[in-house]
């Protein structure tokens, strides 16, 4: 049996921590006050501010209360989803401007034309929104990926570190989950992968410490010989 699908990571596998951490997640950081207030009565931001609101379990936190939230949310670096949501938003403004492009490895770049030549179904799986993850390879260093990917999840189909998200991608792939192959630089979300039943290979960037050399492990896309995986 070989490998029909690769499912991947964004943050720390396709693209540097330090493109996140550096570039996008202080944009969003400077910028939450003015949109959130400027977007307040768009339907789409309201409801995510309502979103945060019951995130918080205080149905009654205040516009300002929400913004502070929001911004602490950045800075411990949570996956919550109206958070990831309203960054996706912020984010087209920077990449329409051309204030910054979404980084993607060189090695990653190659692999993915090379991979997608051959024939395998590629997607993306990550924290942050599927319009977030639509706009880094839309507006990538290396120009317009999207063409290249069949599909996009994020944590609407559940978090990372939990089988059962992947079990849903599973199923919505329609393929046996031993023939998808899962790419991330985090041994949590490899451990759950694997307990789903895909493939995995950790990817460790820029010799950053792993605790997921349990799994195949290599260093960039360059190594991994995807035909090779039984
Ligand atoms: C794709 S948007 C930028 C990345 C992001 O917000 C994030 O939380 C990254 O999480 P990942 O699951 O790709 O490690
Ligand atoms: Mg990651």
């Amino acid at each position: 049996m070989s490998i029909k699908a690769i499912l991947t990571d964004i943050e720390g596998t396709t693209t540097s921590l330090s493109f996140v951490k550096d570039v996008l997640f202080p944009y969003a950081d400077q910028q939450m006050e003015a949109f959130v207030v400027k977007h307040r009565q768009d339907p789409q931001v309201a409801k995510l501010i309502d979103d945060v609101r019951l995130e918080t379990g205080n149905a009654v936190l205040s516009l300002a209360g929400a913004i502070a939230q929001l911004r602490q949310w950045i800075a411990e670096d949570k996956k919550i989803t109206p958070l990831k949501a309203i960054q996706g938003l912020m984010w087209e403004e920077g990449y329409r401007n051309g204030d910054f492009t979404g980084h993607v490895y060189e090695d990653a770049v190659r692999h993915l034309l090379h991979w997608h030549e051959l024939g395998l179904a590629l997607y993306v799986y990550s924290s942050g929104s599927v319009y977030a993850q639509k706009l880094l390879f839309g507006y990538s260093d290396a120009g317009d990926l999207t063409p290249l990917f069949s599909g996009y999840f994020d944590t609407a189909v559940g978090h990372k570190r939990e089988a059962n998200s992947y079990q849903a991608i599973v199923a919505a792939l329609g393929l046996p989950a031993a023939e998808i192959l899962f790419l991330s630089d985090i041994a949590e979300e490899l451990d759950a992968a694997a307990q789903a039943g895909l493939k995995t290979c950790c990817v460790v960037r820029e010799d950053q410490p792993t605790d997921a050399l349990q799994h195949r492990w290599v260093k960039n896309f360059d190594e991994l010989d995807v035909m090779s995986i039984t």
